[in-house]
């Protein structure tokens, strides 16, 4: 199980696209080692959440902590701090296609601050054996299936340790096999420890590993009883 330690807060806070309120008064946790599933109508409001904990859109109301930021205080200086400390997956690989993906990797760790080439090739081996592609690491994006690609960025989202992984809809391009192999690496990185907030249209994949889940609904964010 997970300590009581939360590595994410939201507290009565409400979530804009500009002027529009899109949630409103939401107010969660997600725990140290948890595993959230978001659901929720197109529209419904779950890129925008989402879009705020990791600072694309700004908490104006209410109260929000983030792996030890805190959102409603946040200044753009601290949003590069920020995203290093939880990971992003985006449906959308957004891979260099023009790099191999150990340079996709090092680039990513250059950016964070890496120095050391041992160190940064350690990470990278470290990270890419976590989601099973040990032996990618010099192959080109395009050697490679939707399912492995979304797997090295997952491994990216990896690289500096986050406490927490948030995940829209990493899926969403992908048949149910490969989703399968997606979820299985989810959970390992899950039993080791990091809590993951995954939205996701696909109901299959809640049944199958079941887990707590929230919904996204007339504006506000519902937790589900299992
Ligand atoms: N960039 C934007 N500017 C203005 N409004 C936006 C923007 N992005 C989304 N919205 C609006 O905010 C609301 C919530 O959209 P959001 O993308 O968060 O929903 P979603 O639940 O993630 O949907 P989907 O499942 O289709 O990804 C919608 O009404 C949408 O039209």
């Amino acid at each position: 199980m997970f300590s009581s330690e939360p590595v994410l807060t939201l507290d009565n806070a409400d979530i804009f696209q500009g002027q529009k309120l899109v949630l409103g008064d939401v107010s969660f946790q997600v725990h140290k080692g948890e595993f959230v599933y978001l659901i929720g109508r197109t529209g419904s409001g779950k890129s925008s959440l989402l879009k705020t904990l990791y600072a694309d859109l700004w908490l104006q109301h209410g109260k929000g902590q983030v792996a030890g930021f805190t959102l409603n205080a946040l200044k753009p200086r601290d949003v590069p701090q920020l995203r290093r400390k939880i990971g992003i997956v985006f449906q959308d690989f957004q891979l260099f296609f023009d790099r191999s993906v150990e340079d996709n990797l090092k680039f990513v760790l250059k950016a964070t601050g890496w120095k050391d080439k041992t160190s940064m090739n350690n990470r990278i081996a470290d990270v890419l054996m976590q989601v099973g592609l040990g032996t990618a690491q010099k192959k080109m994006p395009h050697q490679l299936s939707g399912g492995e690609q979304q797997r090295v960025v997952i491994a990216r989202a990896m690289l500096n340790e986050p406490q927490i992984l948030i995940a829209d809809e990493p899926t969403g391009n992908l048949d149910p096999a490969v989703s399968d192999q997606i979820m299985k690496v989810f959970q390992a990185i899950n039993n080791a420890g990091t809590a993951i907030l995954m939205a996701t249209h696909n109901y299959d994949l809640l049944h199958k590993y079941p887990a707590r889940v929230l919904r996204c609904q007339d504006g506000q964010v519902i937790e589900l009883k299992g």
